[in-house]
């Protein structure tokens, strides 16, 4: 049983001076500090536990999403957890539709991360007060509690609550076997640590060899700013995993439409199984565009990590316009609209590939990804999560990886909290690590 009322919610603006390294830069994102506004709430129950919550965010852009993280602090604080969890829907909606701050989204931009890091928060609370860890909490829990944590307004022309609960309702054949399955063997990844785009070309070399010993099979790599740069590099690491691994290319938004086919026919020639934002992640009809010219060179189109909500993945699945689907657990409404999303795909037909290039998104998304395949999709059939082995020894329950695939967590929670240690020594500007280097920055 739940219980507790929140008595406080505080925000931190956490970074990790990942630029310095050139890990996760990309076609876009080349300075990238890899951060996260991290939001704690306190109860007044005598247990002692505390929901901890992030949104992934870059370096400065970390001190906008924390202000907008207080602002949305009066519609949590002093809630008693059970009104909360009891009404989620109704909770969501009331943080989504704010009257003042909802014409700064509305449901995306800075709001929504904020709503993110409040919500992620919320259910790391609930998984922990519940002794489970949050995929064990949805995986048990009945299809008429799931769907009540989501708002359908606007996706009811793709999918009804009743229609929800009947997809989760088929998929209770099995459940179990996926249980346990997952238990032993673990979900599937790829890794994208080795191919940042700032990486030299021997990192590049030495990083994919490693992985290459470690096991794993599939492997992305950043393109998009530089077609000769990108021929060269993908010629490197294909010629070192050999022609049956897989490859995937991202180009984080670098292109226009027209651009984005004439640059991937190029790259084709490197067997890539898809192509991850080609263009703005805004354009609908661009993505069907690109998708339906790169079809037959066997080449899909991926995207989602930077869509704002389930309207745009609805308009995406409708429009085919993609043929495997990003979640991410921090820039969707939480737990709450992922799940939405997760039906809509099952509804659709399309892989659920999730995004997690960025600190603390393993270690949130392989919850989400594991519900899938036990209580929704019931495949993994072209499926696979994201991997980078980045900042994991910052988390209290990092993430555990055998044989490339995501172990199930134990440790009750979202896996979301953060060494005390971590967090001080990585706070902005005051802990030590910017201290000394603002210091010698001469700031
Ligand atoms: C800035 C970040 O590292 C992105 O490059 C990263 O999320 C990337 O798009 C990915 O797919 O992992
Ligand atoms: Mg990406």
């Amino acid at each position: 049983m739940v219980h507790g009322r929140v008595s406080r919610l505080s925000v931190h603006d956490v970074r990790f001076p990942t630029s310095l390294g050139g890990h996760g830069s990309d076609a876009m994102h080349t300075d990238p500090d890899y951060s996260a506004a991290y939001v704690v709430l306190e109860t007044d129950a005598e247990d002692g536990l505390k929901g901890y919550g992030i949104t992934f965010t870059l370096g400065r852009g970390t001190e906008v999403v924390v202000c907008a993280v207080n602002a949305l602090a009066p519609h949590v604080l002093n809630k008693a957890l059970g009104d909360i969890v009891g009404d989620f829907r109704g909770f969501y909606r009331r943080l989504t539709s704010d009257g003042q701050l909802r014409w700064i989204g509305p449901e995306k931009g800075v709001v929504h991360l904020a709503t993110a890091a409040v919500l992620n928060a919320v259910w790391d609370l609930w998984a922990k007060q519940e002794g489970k860890p949050l995929w064990k909490l949805l995986v048990d829990m009945d299809p008429r509690t799931l769907v009540s944590c989501i708002d359908f307004r606007y996706i009811t022309d793709v999918l009804t609550e009743e229609e929800a609960c009947e997809i989760l309702r088929q998929s209770q054949v099995g459940k179990k076997e996926r249980e346990e399955q997952m238990l032993a063997h673990g979900y599937p990844a790829y890794t994208t640590s080795c191919a940042w785009l700032g990486y030299p070309d021997a990192t590049l070399k030495e990083l994919c060899s490693e992985a290459l010993k470690d096991g794993w099979t599939r492997f992305k790599v950043k393109v998009g700013a530089d077609l000769q740069d990108d021929i060269r590099r993908c010629r490197l690491i294909r010629n070192m995993i050999g022609p049956e691994k897989t490859l995937m290319m991202d180009a984080n938004q670098r292109w226009d439409v027209p651009e984005a086919v004439e640059w991937m026919t190029k790259l084709a020639e490197f067997k890539p199984l898809w192509i991850e934002e080609p263009t703005s992640p805004d354009d609908i009809l661009g993505h069907a565009t690109i998708s339906k010219a790169l079809a037959p060179l066997g080449i899909g189109v991926a995207t989602g990590e930077q869509c704002h909500n389930r309207v745009i993945f609805k308009q995406l699945l409708q429009a085919k316009a993609l043929k495997f689907l990003q979640i991410d657990s921090c820039r969707l409404g939480s737990v709450n609209e992922n799940l939405s999303v997760l039906l809509m795909a099952k509804k659709f037909e399309i892989p659920v590939c999730p995004h997690a290039g960025g600190v603390g998104l393993c270690e949130l998304v392989q919850h989400l990804i594991m519900f899938d395949f036990i209580s929704v999709s019931a495949s993994l059939q072209d499926r696979m999560c994201e991997y980078v082995d980045h900042l994991h020894e910052h988390f209290k329950y990092p993430v555990q990886i055998r044989e490339a695939s995501y172990m199930p967590p134990k440790d009750a929670g979202y896996s979301t909290e953060m060494k005390e240690d971590s967090v001080k020594r990585h706070r902005y500007p005051d802990g030590e690590v910017w201290k000394k280097l603002l210091t010698a920055q001469g700031n």
